[in-house]
């Protein structure tokens, strides 16, 4: 599925105005129609009882979207009171049509008095303020029903956003906010209805864990996704099937360990690599530690290497076709030496995880000149990313006071067009992304939560596991991709009381309810 941003929605609509496959005007209908249908799918007893609803309409089209709604519950017999921001006259043709139709039904209010209202008695507040076409932060009175909303309006009713939450970025999932020191304000909702494909702002930053709560996509007849959309990331089920081959046809993996009492974290990618599927996994380890792992491993074979030369001397094994390395490595010189050892020869993948990422902390570019081009995927969470990318991470961080806003997609692909490779940066809302743009996010959010994953040594496992599918001649892009996705649904079928050993243990069980 495609994750869309306003400008790819606003062209996709264009060109089916122009192409004569719908009006503005039919899209608006449906757009409506689309949402009353959908909000009494989510809640049935809604239909059964209509209510109080309250629309508070902005001055575009998404206030339009909002005059078609209350035209719909009304004629479904509920009480409906519509508020406005700004003047009827203001509202663009669509909209102003919408309006008027309205107006032959019931009134319509300045949002100033719903803003002004004492304790809300609606059943239903439909938040039709401001859609994919809010470029600042909100203010005055749309701002106070916005923070009002984090309180549900009062009562017990719901509040549904139509397209997004007003004050949300629908590029980024930012709440947009006009100083450093002025709280982001935006409607916290209970169900957010969008049209055609999801915006990236219902997967990224606080949209799906803060603001839209439940999400519905209404079919309104418009075709075609462009090409250089993000997706919504998915496992390569087809890649993940084994049907024939020996060990060796599957790869073999190769993870440094860190020293004595500092293997934990190498173990747990090793074996997040070979459950994944790698035909073989060794661990290398300093000839010191090697009783200490010799004890904790069976299947995982285990290779003394002293120093530098040693994993020079292992790597002469063409067989081994990734590396991963960085979880327990410790940052400083000997990591940044080991990661040059690792990346020596070009026909290897590899990926770079915790220490291996942090030791380039002062000169990141003596990185990049290693990974420019390469089968690498570098997979920093927000903090090894702005060691490594700190003029990117600072526009992430600094306050959003304009639409659209720079998202976590952004920040991803300027990070994979530095480094030249694959980045994965982790989260709730996980991003990969590639030098030339490609892009998903794979999202733990909705019905795919796993906040269980919050544990450590989840980050080294998922490491391993994307080390294990380069290993099987995944495309390290999609490796990333497709290991996230299991990472994330092994933890959600595990459920509370996860532990990072838990995460390998689990995969069985997703690759059998894949059907593989
Ligand atoms: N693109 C499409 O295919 C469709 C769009 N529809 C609706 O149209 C919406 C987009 O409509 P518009 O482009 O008119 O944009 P909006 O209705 O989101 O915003 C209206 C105008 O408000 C102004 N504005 C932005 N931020 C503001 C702020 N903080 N305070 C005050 N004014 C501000 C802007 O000038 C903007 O043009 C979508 O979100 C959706 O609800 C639907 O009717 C169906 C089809
Ligand atoms: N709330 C969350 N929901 C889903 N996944 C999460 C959440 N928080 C973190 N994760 C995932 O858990 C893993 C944590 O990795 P990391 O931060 O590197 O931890 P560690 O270094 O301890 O292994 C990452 O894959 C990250 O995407
Ligand atoms: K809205």
């Amino acid at each position: 599925m495609e994750l869309l941003t306003a400008a790819e929605m606003r062209a996709i609509e264009r060109a089916a105005i122009e192409s004569g496959v719908a009006t503005g005007r039919e899209l608006m209908e449906r757009a409506g129609r689309g949402v009353v249908a959908a909000i009494l799918d989510w809640r049935p007893a809604l239909a059964r009882a209509p209510g109080r609803a309250a629309v508070l309409c902005g001055p575009g089209n998404n206030g339009g979207d909002g005059f078609v709604i209350a035209r719909h519950l009304k004629m479904r017999g509920w009480a409906v009171d519509v508020f406005l921001l700004g003047a009827p006259a203001n509202l663009p043709p669509d909209a102003a049509e919408n309006c008027s139709l309205w107006r032959e039904m019931g009134a319509i209010r300045p949002l100033t008095e719903a803003a002004d209202g004492r304790r809300s008695v609606h059943d239903l507040v439909i938040d039709a303020l401001f859609g994919t076409g809010l470029t600042r932060p909100l203010e005055g009175a749309a701002r106070v029903c916005a923070a009002r909303s984090w309180r549900r309006f009062g009562g017990a009713g719901a509040v549904v956003a139509v397209d997004v939450p007003s004050g949300m970025c629908a590029d980024s999932g930012r709440a947009l906010q006009a100083e450093p020191s002025d709280e982001a304000a935006a409607t916290k909702c209970d169900l957010t209805v969008t049209f055609h494909h999801e915006r990236l702002g219902h997967r990224l930053a606080q949209g799906p864990s803060q603001l839209c709560g439940d999400v519905r996509v209404v079919d309104i007849g418009l075709a075609g996704v462009p090409a250089a959309a993000a997706r919504l990331g998915a496992p390569n089920r087809p890649g993940l099937s084994k049907t024939i081959g020996h060990k060796y046809s599957h790869g073999h993996a190769l993870i440094l360990s860190g020293g004595v009492g500092r293997g934990g974290a190498a173990r747990l990618a090793a074996r997040g690599a070979l459950r994944v599927g790698a035909g073989l996994v060794t661990l290398a380890a300093p000839p010191a530690a090697i009783i200490e792992n010799a004890s904790r491993l069976d299947a995982i074979m285990l290779r003394s290497v002293k120093g530098i030369e040693g994993i020079s001397e292992l790597l002469v094994d063409r067989r081994i076709n990734v590396v991963a390395l960085g979880p327990g490595l410790g940052v400083g010189e000997n990591t940044c030496a080991k990661v040059g050892a690792a990346l020596a020869n070009e026909e290897r993948g590899a990926v770079l995880d915790a220490d291996a990422l942090s030791s380039y902390q002062d000169e990141p570019e003596t990185l990049f000149r290693l990974t420019r081009g390469r089968s690498v995927v570098l997979t920093p969470h927000m903090g090894e990313f702005g060691r490594l990318f700190p003029a990117v991470a600072e526009k992430l961080v600094a306050p959003a006071a304009r639409g659209p806003a720079f998202s976590k997609l952004d920040a991803a692909r300027a990070a994979a067009a530095l480094a030249g490779c694959i980045i994965l940066l982790k989260g709730p809302d996980t991003v990969v992304a590639a030098p030339d743009g490609e892009a998903v996010v794979v999202s733990a959010h909705y019905e795919r939560a796993c906040p269980w994953l919050a544990t450590a040594g989840a980050g080294d496992v998922l490491a391993g596991m994307i080390a294990g599918l380069i290993a099987r001649g995944f495309h390290p892009f999609r490796a990333a991709e497709s290991a996230a996705w299991l990472h994330q649904e092994a933890a959600r079928g595990f459920g509370p009381g996860l532990i990072a050993e838990d995460i390998p243990e689990r995969l069985p069980a997703v690759f059998r309810d894949l059907g593989l």
